[in-house]
Formats: C-alpha cells, structure tokens, sequence
C-alpha cells in the first residue's frame, strides 16, 4: 500500500476574512479558527465598525463565540469620510486594530457608508503612515458608466497610484485582486503595497459563473474575470513574491439572498480554506510555494511574528456538503456537492 502524499507548513493566517455578527458567528468563528492561527476582521457590518469602541466590541464577541484553542482576530476599522484623527489614534493605542479599510462608498457588500472620494481621508491617511497602521483597500470605483469588469483597473490608475505617490511610508494592501493589471501595479509599486489573492480567484474565471447557466454562488467582488486574469493571479501567488498573500475574502450569504433575482456578492470559503488553496496551487505545480503564501509573507508584511507551529494536509479526497448551517439559515460553499483533494489532518 502507498501511504499518502502530505503537506507539513506553518500555521496559516488569513488576512480578509468576513464573520458577519449575531447569531452566525458560532459557525463563522468555528469554521475560520479551525486552523488559521489569526486572521484580518472585515469591519462591514450593519452598521459598520466604524469606531474603536464597536470594533473592540465585534472582538470579544468573535472571542466569545471561539471553541478552545488557538485563534486570534485582529480588528479593522471601517473608514467613512467622516473618520477622525483621534479615532486612528484611538484604535492604535487599543492593541487590537491593526488597519483600516477604504471602501469606496457603493463598490460592495456593506459599503454604503464607506469613502466618497479618496481624496476626503487624504488627511487621515496622513496620521495612519504616522501612527504605523495599515490601509486595506477594496480597490473599485464606483462610477455605474465604468464597465464591472473594468472597475478594478481604472480605480488603480485613477486613485490608488495617486495614494501610494503621496504616502510614501503608508503600508496599503490592496484586498482580493482579480486582475493582471492589479498583479503588475503591486509588483511594480514600492515595498510598502501588497495584495491578497483569495482561493476562489486562482481556481475560477468568469466562463465558470456564467457559460451554461448564471451560478450566482461564484458571484463576488471584484467579479471574476477572464482566464487570462485568473492566469496572471495564479502566476502571482506561486512565484515566491513576498508581495502576494492570503486572504480568503470568505464572504458567507444565507443561501436565499444569493440564489435570488437580485442576489449578494460573497463566496464562502472558510469551510475549506487552506484546501482550496493547495489545489489551486497543485494544480499550477507549486505546492513548494504554497507555505510563503499562506503561512509567512502576510504576517511579514504586517510586522508580526509568524506563527512557530505546524498544520499538516494530507491528499485525499473528500465530499463537501450541499450546504452548511449559517445561524438559523443556510449557505452554500464553493465546491458544493463536490470533492475537494486536500484534508487537513493535524491542526
Ligand atoms: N467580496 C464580496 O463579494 N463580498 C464581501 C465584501 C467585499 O469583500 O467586497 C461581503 O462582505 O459579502
Ligand atoms: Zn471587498
Ligand atoms: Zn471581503
């Protein structure tokens, strides 16, 4: 008998994950500290985690919905155009909030209250390079004359070349990138600019959401794009480029909200995280490189230790349900129905 092929790496970490509130979060929280040692909060709630003090308090309800072990959700804080110098300060000083997010008011899930035009928290930006805290950036515009498909590049070259110019010193993360584009502006930009790369982006394109039948279950934003696209983010994440981490953007919706006329952005990943990543990566040939991805180039970028312990993948197949209980309603992962051919064994 052959024994099976295994993967021993360091504790991943992921660095965008969305927990939601309430109720779900005992399935959230289980799923996600399964085996991710910390991960990055999405602060975009109803309503949004837009001051220390509700971004503190999201945490110890996360803590409280924690199974034993080991897990740490680090805070982010929610920016609108009306985010004060003080409040950045504030959320420094807590210990636990080690970013903040720019979402473009409109571009997505949850962001009505976000930023109307970059340029109005230019002065809060200012004190987040002082201060040392990240900006996390959804990075679309929102103009409805701007093709969906192209609203992922015309942001970079009409918004974000102009912030990472100005804040030189300003450690920006550009989340869950889905184009070449966005590949060669984070490889070409400075050191302090990286990027999030999320399993669903390597594994499909547009043809797998839309030829034969709309699947509004591959639905999220960014939109997934052409193969040519899911190529380049591919080529990104296994070439060893300490500028490409992950970030599952895991973004579960009841089951209802996605399969309607007018249904949600958001993909559930956290089910299967890691694999679905080592099949991405498989796939491209590149399981040596999946380790650095998942495991040590966030946490370096970030300016915290990585994790010291292991997690272990073992190849073999198995069934992922139709459906999983998300509080009192349902959501549908990727791979529904399907078999994935990593399991972790030893978290
Ligand atoms: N990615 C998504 O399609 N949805 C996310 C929001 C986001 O990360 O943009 C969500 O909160 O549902
Ligand atoms: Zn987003
Ligand atoms: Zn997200």
């Amino acid at each position: 008998m052959t024994s099976k092929q295994t993967l021993t790496i360091t504790r991943p970490d992921d660095w965008h994950v969305h927990l939601r509130d309430g109720a779900v979060l005992v399935d959230t929280v289980r799923d996600i500290s399964r085996y991710m040692g910390r991960a990055i909060i999405m602060p975009n709630l109803v309503p949004p985690a837009t001051c220390t003090q509700s971004a503190l308090a999201y945490r110890e309800r996360i803590l409280a919905a924690k199974p034993n072990g080991q897990f740490e959700p680090l805070m982010v804080l929610y920016l609108t155009d009306n985010t004060s110098a003080e409040e950045i300060r504030a959320a420094q000083a807590s210990g636990h909030i080690v970013a903040a997010k720019l979402y473009p008011a409109g571009a997505t899930t949850n962001s009505d209250s976000g930023v109307t035009d970059v340029e109005n928290i230019y002065p809060i930006l200012e004190v987040m390079q002082e201060v040392g805290m990240l900006l996390l950036v959804h990075g679309e515009v929102t103009d409805s004359s701007i093709d969906i498909f192209d609203r992922e590049k015309v942001f970079i070259d009409t918004k974000l070349r102009k912030v990472v110019d100005a804040f030189p010193k300003l450690k920006i993360v550009l989340e869950h990138i889905t184009t070449q584009d966005a590949v060669e502006f984070v490889e070409s930009a400075p050191d302090n600019v990286a990027a999030t790369i999320t399993a669903h982006h390597l594994l499909y394109n547009r043809n797998h959401m839309l030829a034969g039948g709309i699947r509004p279950h591959y639905y999220c934003l960014p939109i997934l794009k052409r193969n040519t696209h899911q190529q380049a983010l591919l080529r990104a994440a296994t070439s060893g480029s300490k500028k490409f981490f992950l970030g599952t953007d895991s973004a579960p919706h009841a089951k209802d909200k996605k399969e309607a006329a007018c249904g949600c952005a958001g993909a559930y990943t956290a089910h299967a995280a890691i694999e679905l990543y080592a099949e991405a990566f498989e796939e491209a040939g590149a399981l040596d490189k999946l380790e650095g991805f998942a495991s040590h180039f966030g946490a370096d970028f970030y300016g915290l230790p990585r994790n010291t312990d292991t997690i272990t993948l073992e190849k073999s197949s198995w069934q992922v349900p139709e459906s999983y209980p998300l509080g009192d309603t349902q959501v549908v992962p990727i791979k529904a129905g399907a078999s994935i051919d990593w399991q972790v064994v030893a978290e």
